[in-house]
């Protein structure tokens, strides 16, 4: 992937035009997909169709809205027409139906759309300058359990559908050789920790992250009844002056270091070193762009750098594994085994100290 220009001068012609209505044409797919527009096409099937009138006829549109729309969404592939008749494609079947499609639409939406006007200040200035579109906060992470809706319940959908793909095959994997405690690190909403807890009944699982997070953790790990083997401990990981709590023989990040910088993720990597009793296991489960199979998970994560520059704290990103696997060398930790698909997208590094 990427290693010669792909395409010939007509197609570089069109994308570019494509760049240049893309907000345009990102709204119109939003505004067919929410009134209903896909919806009105699928329900014929194929062979039948709907004119622009019977379009607006039942989605409660105007002829007008529905034209500028259907005509829009021609010009994407989104819809295709014969005769005065209007027809869903392949892409906007996906657009209607395929849920990660829809979570990333709405994290883009719902999250980044306004705050990406805010990307040129955000990248000379090294902070998410667009955050000011969503809260007050430094960074998200301070405003994560309490932004607004819809932006709370996207972030979250985008978080989870990611991490929930691969914790079922990570928590097997745990299985097999399981630890006395783990230390979950960033654990967000308790999910990989309820996961642990339920399918090992002698774990103890320390919980870190942010005390409004760890709330939230905490409220589901006790709506499941394992809370009593829950160890919450709130702690900034970038405070200098704050150590990991001790004695647990595997600590466990998840879609966790990418939310840093560099020097952060070198900084934290280290602590976590640490922390480790010896003879103990560090897994980092993480995305990275460079390893993914499909080119369409590639661009996802190359575009979700934005997201962490303009919203997120400004300094982060979807990372290159050969930069990130620097990082992990320059904590003074080894790699032990590289895991790549996990769950489909994840790579799983199982780290050690290195002797
Ligand atoms: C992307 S979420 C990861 C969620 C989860 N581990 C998963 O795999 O779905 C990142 C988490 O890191 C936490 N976090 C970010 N910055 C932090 C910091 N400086 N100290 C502690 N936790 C932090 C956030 O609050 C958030 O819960």
């Amino acid at each position: 992937m990427y290693d010669k220009d792909p395409l010939n001068a007509m197609e570089a012609v069109t994308a570019a035009q494509w760049l240049a209505f893309a907000p345009l044409a990102f709204q119109a797919t939003a505004v067919m997909r929410d009134r209903g527009v896909l919806a009105a096409l699928s329900e014929t099937g194929k062979p039948v169709g709907r004119t622009i009138e019977e379009v607006a006829q039942a989605t409660s549109l105007s002829v007008y809205a529905a034209r500028v729309l259907l005509e829009a969404g021609l010009g994407l592939h989104i819809v295709w027409r014969q005769e005065g008749r209007y027809f869903l494609g392949r892409l906007g079947r996906f657009l209607l139906d395929d849920e990660m499609t829809r979570v990333n639409f709405d994290f883009t939406r719902d999250v980044c759309y306004q705050a990406a006007a805010h990307l040129d200040e955000s990248l000379m200035q090294g902070r998410p300058a667009g955050l000011k579109e969503l809260g007050p906060w430094p960074t998200l992470y301070e405003g994560l359990s309490v932004m607004p809706e819809p932006a709370l319940s996207s972030w979250h959908a985008f978080d989870h559908f990611y991490s929930d793909g691969a914790f079922p095959v990570m928590c097997e994997r745990l299985a097999a050789a399981p630890p006395r405690k783990l230390l979950d690190i960033g654990c967000n909403t308790g999910k990989w920790a309820q996961m642990c807890l339920q399918r090992l009944p002698q774990l103890e699982v320390g919980l870190v992250d942010l005390q409004p997070q760890l709330h939230r953790a905490r409220a589901r790990l006790e709506a499941a009844g394992v809370a009593q083997r829950a160890h919450p401990h709130p702690m900034d990981l970038l405070d200098p002056l704050l150590a990991l709590p001790r004695g647990y023989d595997l600590v466990w990040m998840s879609q966790f270091l990418d939310c840093f910088s560099e020097d952060q993720v070198v900084h934290i990597l280290r602590k976590a070193g640490e922390c480790l009793e010896p003879g103990g296991r560090l897994w980092v489960l993480e995305l990275f762009w460079d390893r993914q199979r499909f080119e369409a998970a590639a661009f996802s994560l190359q575009q979700t750098s934005l997201y962490f520059s303009c919203v997120a704290n400004g300094n982060s990103q979807m990372y290159d594994s050969s930069v990130f696997l620097g990082l992990v060398q320059r904590a003074g930790l080894e790699i032990s085994s590289l895991t790549d698909g996990v769950g489909g997208y994840h790579t799983l590094l199982e780290c050690r100290v290195a002797s």
